[in-house]
């Protein structure tokens, strides 16, 4: 049994002259939380399709759970759940109706057990109170974890979901977080796409960065974060000589204002920063370092300092 839960090698897709994806490698360990992040257009959607099976690569392959996708799909595809776009529900049946609908159009499930199995999955997400409730009266939020309730009408070992947190309110998102964070703490695998780093550093225990098609960064969030080098602040009212003592002592991406300079700490030891300050005469009000943020350690790794905020 391998210990990926998804693995792509070399994953390609072109639309005409367009290379949406680039020859994505993707490693994806069994009960990982994978945050799947890059700005809208970066390739996630199409490169979650292709994992799926929805649309054909332009080149190389994948596994899904130790398969070999597409060949192994009708074996692998039962035992893995997925949230990409609306699932087309029925906005004048209830959310327990719409389940018994998807439930019933899915040949792997067991029609004796489905009332059970609906009941749960209505539970799983807080959904068991408005399952009478037309999905047209829904809240976004609750639609989601219709959504989510939708692929977990059979267990899952590997979940996908693209954009689970997209268009929901505060209250909605933080509802779709915690239900996430529960079927990984259940032994789940997650791959989810996004374009907020706030819910990669809440949820995720890996992360993969994609920018125009490539994926530029793959690693566990924990290493992501040690591998990257803290800023150095120092409060002064000369940023000028400030600035050139931190370029002397080695730190880089080295910037100043008006009341502050700024730089990259390396080899150099915050101690022998300062020392080399207040030997130089600058006048030092403050001194911080501060670990960086993910949005920092994006800007390190990809050496672009892309907009994954909005
Ligand atoms: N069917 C298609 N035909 C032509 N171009 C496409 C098609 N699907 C996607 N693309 C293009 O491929 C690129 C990647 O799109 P994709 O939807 O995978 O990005 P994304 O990272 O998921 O973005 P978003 O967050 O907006 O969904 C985009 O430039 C998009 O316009």
């Amino acid at each position: 049994m391998t210990d990926l839960a998804v693995a792509s090698h070399g994953l390609t897709k072109r639309f005409g002259s367009q290379v949406a994806v680039d020859a994505v490698d993707l490693a994806v360990p069994r009960g990982a939380v994978f945050g799947f992040l890059g700005p809208n257009g970066s390739g996630k959607t199409t490169t979650i399709r292709m994992l799926l099976g929805l649309i054909t690569p332009t080149a190389g392959g994948h596994e899904l759970l130790g398969r070999a996708m597409p060949d192994r799909a009708a074996d692998v595809l039962p035992r893995v759940g997925a949230l990409v776009e609306g699932p087309g529900f029925h906005p004048y049946l209830s959310g327990r109706d719409n389940l018994r609908r998807v439930d019933a159009a899915d040949r792997t499930a067991e029609g004796r057990t489905a009332e059970a199995r609906i009941a749960a999955a209505l539970d799983r997400v807080g959904l068991s109170a408005a399952a009478a409730k037309r999905y047209r009266t829904y809240s976004l939020g609750m639609k989601q974890r219709l959504a989510i309730a939708a692929a977990l009408l059979v267990p899952r070992e590997l979940l996908i979901l693209d954009e689970p947190t997209n268009g929901l309110d505060p209250q909605g998102t933080r509802e779709v977080r915690t239900l996430v964070a529960a079927l990984a703490a259940e032994g789940s695998t997650v791959l989810l796409s996004t374009h907020l780093l706030a819910e990669v550093e809440q949820v995720c225990t890996h992360v993969g960065v994609m920018h125009r098609g490539k994926l530029v960064a793959q690693e566990p969030l924990g290493k992501l974060r040690a591998d990257a080098a803290p800023m150095a602040r120092v409060l002064t009212d000369q940023p000028g000589a400030a600035a050139t003592v931190l370029r002397a002592m080695g730190l880089t991406e080295v910037t100043e204002t008006a009341a502050e300079a700024s730089g990259r700490l390396g080899a150099a030891a915050p101690e022998k920063v300062v020392a080399a300050l207040v030997h130089d005469g600058v006048p030092v009000r403050g001194f911080t370092v501060q670990a960086p943020s993910l949005e920092d350690v994006f800007v390190q790794l990809t050496g672009r300092g892309f907009d994954v905020s909005s």
